[in-house]
């Protein structure tokens, strides 16, 4: 195992490379080889919960080995999935217990290691700063005001609690609420050798946004050709990553909407893929189902949909009803050949959270708001996973 894998437990380090039964296959007996390929196998034959396919159907590595006593088995993923590392055991010891009760391993101790190594979608020609960038997300909406940068933010939150290294941008010319939701703001970035702009660090997250380089005397006359100069900026000159290390994913909160300005963006940078946010009202989404045909138009794939605000938590009863319909989000995800990705409540938390600077997956890692953001980070980071393992996006050119 290389030393560019993640290990979603840094308490235990009982993996080793050297226990891989392909290496040690001569000094194996071979019943004990013969079950060790049938734990691989029922290993392999496991469900992935982010993807919903079968290891055996991914580019999941799967080890098995044999060493005194103990069978020593490792999964690693594509995609961030630190918090899954339990269920991952469970689910890998349960398939193996029958293989551990009788035949040449009876009696054997069982160990077990979750890992994740994030691949990188290739992008053709790319400025010099995004070169350490692996992977772009966009999370964009068909229109404003349906929770975009909360989601963004969020979502950002929940790839690092996951384990992966990420940045967020901020290119919402319009209402760049990044250094609010962040605590950062009147914050400016550092400039380095006169041309790179070093992101402002936040919460675990390495942040650039067009709130740190506009101020508030910026007349709104400026605004637009100014910011689209500071956008252009950003995506060129932010050192993303110095020396060695690399960005798994940079997190890009798109201006809403789906005109010239999201389609030029989409074509600048390689992306990915992009996340859509709706809330579940008819008019919404048919803004979204837009988003969508714009990211297919510019061969992006569409990762999937985030339904926000979908559900009132009654904070009488707790009773949670679907104030806007339900089911609009799924449908609209099965019609258009996508996924929806997850569903968030509409819960006063959120806004107070994002408003006072610390959002709801930094603010209250362990609640079950934070699970929902998490679940969707892996399921979105699983499908980045897939999509590179398709065809490669074609060529696009900087300008
Ligand atoms: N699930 C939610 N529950 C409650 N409030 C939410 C939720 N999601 C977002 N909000 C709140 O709704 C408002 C709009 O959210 P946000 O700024 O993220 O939307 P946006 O789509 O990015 O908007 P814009 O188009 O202005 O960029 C904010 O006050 C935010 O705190």
């Amino acid at each position: 195992m290389t030393d560019h894998h993640h290990h979603c437990d840094d308490h235990e380090h009982n993996h080793r490379h050297d226990h891989d039964h392909d290496h040690d296959h001569e000094d194996i007996p071979e019943d004990v080889q013969a079950q060790l390929e049938a734990i691989a196998e029922v290993i392999g034959a496991l469900q992935d919960p982010a993807t919903g396919l079968p290891l055996d159907a991914l580019d999941a590595d799967i080890e098995v080995g044999f060493e005194d006593g103990t069978v020593y088995t490792g999964v690693t993923l594509g995609y961030p999935c630190a918090s899954e590392r339990q269920a991952w055991e469970q689910r890998v010891r349960a398939a193996c217990v029958l293989l551990l009760e009788e035949g040449a391993l009876a009696g054997s101790e069982l160990q077990f290691d979750l890992f994740f190594d994030v691949g990188r979608t290739e992008a053709g020609e790319v400025p010099e700063s995004l070169k350490a960038v692996k992977n772009i997300i966009a999370v964009a909406s068909g229109k404003g005001g349906v929770g975009k940068s909360t989601t963004a933010v969020n979502l950002a939150l929940a790839l690092a609690a996951e384990g992966a290294s990420v940045g967020l941008l901020d290119a919402d010319i319009y209402g760049p609420s990044l250094p609010t939701m962040l605590g950062t703001e009147g914050v400016r970035p550092e400039v380095k050798g006169g041309k790179f702009f070093v992101p402002v660090p936040a919460l675990g997250l390495k942040t650039m946004s067009l709130g740190y380089l506009l101020t508030e005397d910026t007349p709104a006359v400026w605004r637009g050709p100014m910011a689209s100069g500071a956008l252009n900026q950003m995506l060129t000159q932010t050192l993303w990553a110095e020396g060695e290390e690399e960005l798994d994913y940079l997190v890009v909160d798109m201006p809403p909407g789906t005109g010239d300005i999201q389609l030029t963006l989409s074509q600048k940078v390689a992306l990915a893929g992009a996340v859509i946010v709706t809330t579940p009202q008819d008019l919404a989404l048919v803004d979204a189902i837009k988003g969508v045909e714009m990211f297919r138009k510019v061969s992006v794939p569409v990762l999937g949909i985030v339904e926000n605000m979908a559900l009132h938590t009654c904070s009488n009863c707790g009773h949670q009803e679907p104030v806007f319909g339900a089911g609009g989000g799924e449908k609209m995800a099965a019609d258009y050949d996508t996924r929806l990705l997850g569903q968030l409540p509409l819960a006063m938390s959120i806004r107070q959270q994002a408003d006072g600077g610390l959002p709801t997956v930094a603010a209250e890692p362990e609640g079950e708001v934070a699970a929902l953001y998490r679940d969707i980070a892996r399921k979105a980071a699983a499908q980045v996973w897939l999509a590179a393992g398709e065809d490669a996006l074609p060529e696009i050119e900087m300008e």
